[in-house]
C-alpha cells in the first residue's frame, strides 16, 4: 500500500467539496487583497481635511460587507472541511484495517510490533488532513504572492526584507514538525504503557480483581509513575519546541522595527499617506503570518511523507507478502494428506532460547492425536506451528511433500481449524460467532447439521439470534464452558481438514468433555479428518491414536496410550498422578479408572 494509492482512494467522492474550498480560497484571498487597498483609502479619507461623509460611509458599509462575506464563507470553509476529515478518517480506517493482511503471527505477538502499529495509528490519520493541509498550503502561498505584490507597488524592497527577517521562523516551523513525529515515535511503548494501566484501572472487567485483591492503590501507583514519567517527556519536548519558537520570534520584532523605521521615515518625507502606511502595515503582518503559516503547513505536508514513508517500512517488516504469497507459491488443491516435521527447531524472536528441539513428527490424515507435557514445554507452540501461525525454516516442515514456506498460505490456511486457549469470544450473535458471516440459507442448513450432530454445544435456553457478552443492551452473558462450547463449535463448522484443539474442551465438566471429545474424534475420523489435541485431561488422551509427550521442547516419548503406559515412563507417570487423584475422588468408582489401574498392575 503506498501513500499515493491511500490518496487517490480518498479523492474518489470528494473532488466537489476540493472544488468549493479551492474557489473559497479564492474568494478569501480577493477580499483579503481587496480589504488593504479599502484600509488605505479609508484612513486617506479620513485624514483628508476636505474629507466627504458620504464616502467615508460607503467605504464602511463596504468594508463591513466584505468582513460578513469573509466570516461566512470562514464557516462554510470549516464546515467542508470538518466534513471531508469525518469521511477521510473512516476511510482511513478502513486503509488501516486492510493493511494487515498477516500470513504469520510470529512477528506479531512481540513489543516492537506493538510499538510500531501504535506509532503508525498514531501518524496515520494525519493523512487525512493531507489533502486541506495542502488546500491551505496553497492557500498561503497565493496569499503571500498577492501581499507581496501589493507591498511591491508601495515599496519595492519590503517583501525582501519581511521573508529575509521570516526566513530562520519558517524553517525553524519545519523543523518542529520533524522533531514532533520523532517524538511521537519515541513515546510509542511510553503512551502504550500509560494506556494500559489506565485501562487496568478503569476497565470493568479488571474491577473485579481490584477489589478482590485491593490492588487499586499499587495500579494506581504504577500509573501514576508511568503518567509522571510521560508529562515529563511531553513538557520538556514542549520546552524544546518553545525555546526553539521563541528564540526566533526575537528576531521577528527587530525586522518589524526596521520596516517601520523605513516607512516612518518615507511619512515624514511625504512620500508616503497616512492610509498607504496603515495599509502597508498591515500587509506586512498578513505577510510574515502567510510565511509562518507556510512553514508549519510545509512541515506537516513533509511530516506525512515521513509516515509515508514509515507506512511502507511497517508493511516490508510486518507483510512482506500478502496470504497469497509469491506468484510461484503452490496452492493446497487436495486435502492435507500429511504432515512431517523434521528436525525443527523454532525460537521466538523476542527469546534467545529454543522453545522446540529436534522435532520430528510424522502426522497421517484421518489421525488423532494428542500432545501433552508440563507447562512451557512447547504444546501450543508446536500446535501453531502446524497449523501454519508461525514461520518456519526451510526444510522443516512440509504439507504433503511440499514445503510450507512454498505452499500459498491462503489455500493452506483454509484446511486448518483451531481452537486456541484464547479463543474470542465475539459481543455478536450465538449463530454469527459460529458461522463468522451473514446468516443465510446454507448457513441455517449447516448449523442445524451441526446442531445434530454435536447437541452438547449449544446452550438450550439460549436462540442463535441472541447476542452474546455483556457489552451491548439486550445481550445475554454465557458461563466459561458455555463460551468454550460455541469457540469449539465455530471450529467445526468450519470443517476443515486439519483441527487443533489446545485445551479446548479445558473448561468443560468432565462428562460432557468425554462425551464431545468422543463424537469430536469419532465423526472426524470417520470422515478421514485429522485432529490434534492439547490437554493436561490425561483421561481423553486415550482417545488419541498416538500420543506425543513433550519435555523442555523436546520429544520426551511418543506411541499409542498402552504403549506408553507399558513403557513407564513420564506418561506413566502423568496418567498415575491423575488416576490416583481420580481415586482420591471418586473412591473408584470409574470403570476406566480400574482398566488403568489394572494395567499399572501389570506393568508392576
Ligand atoms: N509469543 C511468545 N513469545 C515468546 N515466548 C513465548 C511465546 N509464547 C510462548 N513462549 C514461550 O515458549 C515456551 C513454550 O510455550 P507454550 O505456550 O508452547 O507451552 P505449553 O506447553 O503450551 O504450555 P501450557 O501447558 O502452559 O499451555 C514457554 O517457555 C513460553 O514462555
Amino acid at each position: 500500500m503506498k501513500l499515493s494509492q491511500i490518496i487517490r482512494k480518498m479523492l474518489t467522492g470528494s473532488y466537489w467539496t476540493i472544488a468549493i474550498l479551492s474557489l473559497l480560497s479564492v474568494i478569501l484571498i480577493g477580499i483579503a487583497a481587496y480589504t488593504i487597498k479599502l484600509t488605505e483609502q479609508f484612513f486617506d479619507a479620513l485624514t483628508n481635511s476636505n474629507h466627504h461623509y458620504s464616502f467615508i460611509i460607503q467605504l464602511i458599509v463596504i468594508m463591513l460587507l466584505l468582513k460578513l462575506t469573509q466570516l461566512c464563507m470562514e464557516q462554510l470553509r470549516q464546515y467542508l472541511e470538518q466534513k471531508m476529515s469525518i469521511q477521510m478518517n473512516r476511510l482511513l480506517e478502513y486503509q488501516l484495517i486492510d493493511l494487515i493482511h498477516l500470513k504469520t503471527v510470529t512477528k506479531l505477538e512481540t513489543p516492537q510490533y506493538q510499538n510500531d502499529f501504535n506509532f503508525l495509528k498514531s501518524t496515520f490519520f494525519s493523512i487525512s488532513s493531507l489533502i486541506i493541509t495542502f488546500i491551505h498550503f496553497a492557500h498561503q502561498i497565493i496569499l503571500f504572492m498577492t501581499y507581496s505584490i501589493i507591498l511591491i507597488n508601495y515599496m519595492w524592497y519590503i517583501p525582501i526584507i519581511v521573508s529575509i527577517y521570516c526566513l530562520p521562523h519558517f524553517l525553524n516551523e519545519i523543523k518542529i514538525s520533524k522533531l514532533n513525529h520523532s517524538y511521537t515515535e519515541n513515546t510509542s511503548q511510553l503512551t502504550r504503557e500509560k494506556l494500559m494501566m489506565f485501562e487496568t484501572l478503569v476497565r470493568p472487567l479488571a474491577q473485579k480483581e481490584l477489589l478482590i485483591f485491593q490492588s487499586k492503590s499499587f495500579f494506581l501507583r504504577k500509573w501514576d509513575k508511568v503518567s509522571l514519567k510521560s508529562i515529563k517527556w511531553e513538557i520538556s519536548h514542549q520546552k524544546k519546541i518553545y525555546i526553539k519558537r521563541l528564540l526566533f520570534a526575537i528576531i521577528e520584532p527587530l525586522g518589524f522595527v526596521i520596516i517601520q523605521i523605513l516607512l516612518v521615515r518615507s511619512l515624514i518625507a511625504s512620500e508616503l499617506s497616512i492610509g498607504q502606511y496603515i495599509a502597508i502595515t498591515t500587509a506586512v503582518t498578513m505577510l510574515q503570518s502567510a510565511l509562518f503559516a507556510i512553514g508549519q503547513y510545509f512541515g506537516r505536508v513533509k511530516q506525512t511523507f515521513l509516515t509515508s514513508r514509515q507506512l511502507q517500512q511497517f508493511m516490508e517488516k510486518y507483510f512482506p507478502l500478502s496470504l497469497t504469497g509469491q506468484a510461484h507459491d503452490r496452492k493446497l488443491a487436495s486435502p492435507i494428506e500429511e504432515i512431517m516435521i523434521k528436525n525443527l527447531t523454532f525460537q521466538y524472536p523476542t527469546t534467545n532460547r529454543y522453545v522446540l528441539k529436534h522435532i520430528n513428527l510424522n502426522i497421517k490424515a484421518g489421525h488423532c492425536i494428542s500432545i501433552v507435557g508440563e507447562n512451557g514445554s512447547g504444546k501450543s507452540t508446536l500446535g501453531k506451528i502446524l497449523i501454519g501461525l508461525y514461520d518456519v525454516a526451510p526444510g522443516a516442515l512440509y504439507i504433503n511433500d511440499t514445503d510450507i514456506n512454498e505452499i500459498d498460505h491462503l489455500s493452506l490456511i483454509r484446511q486448518m481449524t483451531m481452537v486456541s486457549q484464547d479463543f474470542v469470544r465475539y459481543p455478536i450473535s450465538l449463530e454469527e460467532n459460529i458461522i463468522l458471516n451473514s446468516p443465510s440459507e446454507e448457513s441455517n442448513k449447516n448449523l442445524l447439521e451441526l446442531s445434530e450432530k454435536y447437541p452438547e454445544l449449544f446452550p438450550e435456553e439460549v436462540s442463535k439470534e441472541t447476542i452474546l457478552g455483556w457489552e451491548f443492551t439486550g445481550s445475554r452473558q454465557l458461563s466459561g464452558g458455555q463460551w468454550q462450547k460455541i469457540a469449539i463449535a465455530r471450529a467445526l463448522y468450519k470443517n476443515s481438514p486439519f483441527l487443533l484443539l489446545d485445551e479446548a474442551t479445558s473448561a468443560l465438566d468432565p462428562e460432557t468433555e468425554q462425551s464431545i471429545m468422543n463424537s469430536i474424534v469419532k465423526n472426524r475420523k470417520r470422515a478421514g479428518q485429522t485432529t490434534l489435541f492439547i490437554t493436561h485431561r490425561m483421561q481423553i488422551c486415550q482417545m488419541a491414536d498416538y500420543i506425543i509427550v513433550l519435555h523442555n521442547g523436546e520429544i520426551a516419548e511418543s506411541g499409542t496410550h498402552q504403549e506408553l503406559i507399558q513403557a513407564g515412563g513420564r506418561y506413566y507417570r502423568m496418567f498415575a498422578t491423575t488416576q490416583d487423584n481420580n481415586e482420591v475422588n471418586n473412591s473408584g468408582e470409574n470403570q476406566l479408572q480400574g482398566t488403568v489401574s489394572a494395567q499399572f498392575a501389570a506393568q508392576s
